[in-house]
């Protein structure tokens, strides 16, 4: 460390400083005093510097001997380097061992680096590695990219290829739609030319048509002969040869020659006689009433054709459409089927049905226990018999319920009153209501099917009513009722102006289904 020096002030200053000082103060003052002052100032500057040189000589000592014992320190330091300086190295002094240090600092430094080189060598290598897995990676990538880009090529091209299908579709759909209107149409006016058509038929054959059914014989040994003539034919006639004896005694056979629209000999089954009705089942889809009578005596077999054998049990359906199954359920069967092929025309129907019997010129309700006097309504579309039940049928087996209620009842009635079914006409009346919803057409149809089983024609003298004023007052309500059909019937063939509805309840009730433009038929 250079010692340190402190600055004094040289005489000159000092000089100079009291000239000044004695200008400012007392310019009065002796030349001698001042003189004094001078030499003392001078001899005090004189020991000033001496004492600035003694001091200055003491510290240059002092620095000597602080540089000797540096020197000897650099001097032990040097030897002890010297000492232990690595074996094959010639000590060249002080900086061979500062260079020795810094080699040896620098070999470290170049380990530590080389460590760090392979360190840094492993990294890269193992970069490379993951590179290499990533290259391959995205060549395998850019190779399914390919695919991929091929393959949406391809199914833009087959997309193009359906738009260009669908829109060709579109336009066949449209033309097919407008054929299809066309054909509508068509089908339309052809299904309104078949209504007619049918309809017209069925007045050729005749609005009202008779039919005979000859059951097969109760007795092994009948008392007449029946023959069918033209069976193989048309079926129309029906003979009965009947055995007889003159008064004088002479046997001879007596011939009664009948002609009917069709006869159905006892060999006909319950299909037979429904397949020759039939087509009147599609004239009340059509919108005509339509009513079939069974007539004849008691136990002629009316109830047979229209409903069964006496064998169904109306209470369990699975029996019901057996072979002996009458009109009444096959007609079921056949309009549903048929309106259900209607639908595609566009129609689709109700149907509702209802079961009376006429007794004693009273109407009373064959599907309710409840005893009130049912009226007569005619609606512009139908009959209604107020106060009696109106089913709904929704599918042709519900009628079996209907039809075993109706048993019931009757069987109720018959204990209650003597075989009363055979002398009450019971009719069955099912409602049918059509509706065309055809966007091209619309229409609505009201028709009713009347199934009458008529009560027992038998003669007065022959039930033997005539002893018994309750079966004489029935026998002759039956009569009165069944001569007013007959007086109706006739006046509808001959095509009077004046129709004697009111004349009965039972032509009354059937009214709408007896008038011109109907349906009427009778086995
Ligand atoms: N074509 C037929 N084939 C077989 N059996 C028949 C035939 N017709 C009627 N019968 C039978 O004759 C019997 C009487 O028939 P059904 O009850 O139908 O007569 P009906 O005319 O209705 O009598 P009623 O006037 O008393 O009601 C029944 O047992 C029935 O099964």
């Amino acid at each position: 460390m250079p010692p340190t020096r402190t600055r004094s002030a040289s005489p000159q200053r000092v000089r100079a400083r009291r000239v000044g000082d004695s200008g400012s103060r007392a310019p009065t003052k002796a030349p001698q005093a001042a003189s004094s002052d001078m030499r003392h100032l001078f001899a005090l500057e004189a020991q000033r510097m001496q004492a600035t040189r003694l001091r200055e000589r003491a510290a240059q000592e002092q620095w000597r001997e602080r540089t000797r014992t540096l020197d000897e320190q650099l001097e032990e330091e040097r030897r002890i380097a010297k000492e232990n300086r690595p074996p094959g190295h010639e000590w060249r002094g002080y900086q061979d061992y500062e260079v020795e240090l810094l080699r040896a600092q620098c070999e470290e430094q170049v380990a530590s680096l080389q460590a760090d080189v392979l360190a840094r060598d492993e990294e890269i290598k193992r970069l490379r590695d993951l590179l290499g897995q990533y290259t391959q990676q995205a060549s395998e990538q850019a190779s399914a990219q390919h695919t991929w880009a091929a393959r949406v090529s391809d199914l833009e091209a087959q997309l193009r290829t359906h738009d260009a299908r669908t829109q060709q579709l579109r336009t066949e759909a449209s033309d097919a739609l407008a054929h299809t209107r066309g054909l509508e149409a068509r089908l339309a006016e052809a299904d309104a030319l078949r209504r007619h058509l049918h309809n017209q038929v069925q007045e050729l054959r005749g609005n009202v048509r008779v039919y005979a059914r000859v059951r097969p014989a109760a007795r092994a040994d009948p008392v007449a002969e029946w023959r069918y003539p033209d069976a193989a034919l048309l079926a129309t006639q029906l003979e009965v040869h009947v055995p007889s004896e003159s008064a004088m005694g002479h046997a001879s056979v007596k011939t009664h020659a009948f002609a009917f629209d069709h006869v159905f000999p006892p060999a006909a089954t319950q299909s037979d006689v429904f397949a020759e009705v039939s087509d009147l089942l599609q004239s009340v889809l059509d919108g005509y009433h339509t009513t079939i009578f069974a007539y004849g005596q008691t136990g002629s077999g009316k109830t047979h054709t229209l409903e069964g054998g006496a064998g169904i049990d109306w209470q369990h359906a699975a029996h019901a459409m057996d072979d002996d199954a009458g009109l009444i359920p096959r007609a079921m069967h056949m309009l549903w089927r048929t309106a259900e092929a209607q639908r595609t025309h566009g129609w689709s129907y109700t149907f509702e049905a209802q079961m009376v019997e006429v007794y004693l010129d009273q109407v009373s309700d064959l599907l309710s226990d409840a005893s009130r006097r049912c009226e007569i309504k005619h609606t512009p579309t139908h009959t209604h018999v107020e106060h009696a039940a109106v089913e709904p049928l929704t599918r042709p087996e519900d009628v079996y319920a209907l039809l075993a209620r109706a048993q019931k009842r009757r069987q109720v009635a018959a204990t209650r009153m003597n075989e009363r079914s055979s002398r009450s006409h019971s009719i069955f009346a099912l409602r049918v209501h059509g509706e065309c919803t055809r966007p091209d057409a619309t229409a609505t149809t009201h028709a009713t099917l009347n199934l009458v089983d008529l009560a027992g024609s038998e003669r007065l003298a022959a039930s033997g009513s005539a002893n018994d004023a309750q079966r004489l007052k029935e026998a002759q309500s039956i009569n009165k009722s069944l001569s007013s059909l007959a007086d109706v019937i006739s006046a509808l063939a001959a095509q009077a102006k004046h129709v004697p509805y009111r004349n009965s309840t039972l032509t009354w009730l059937l009214k709408p289904s007896l008038s011109r433009g109907a349906k009427t038929y009778r086995t």
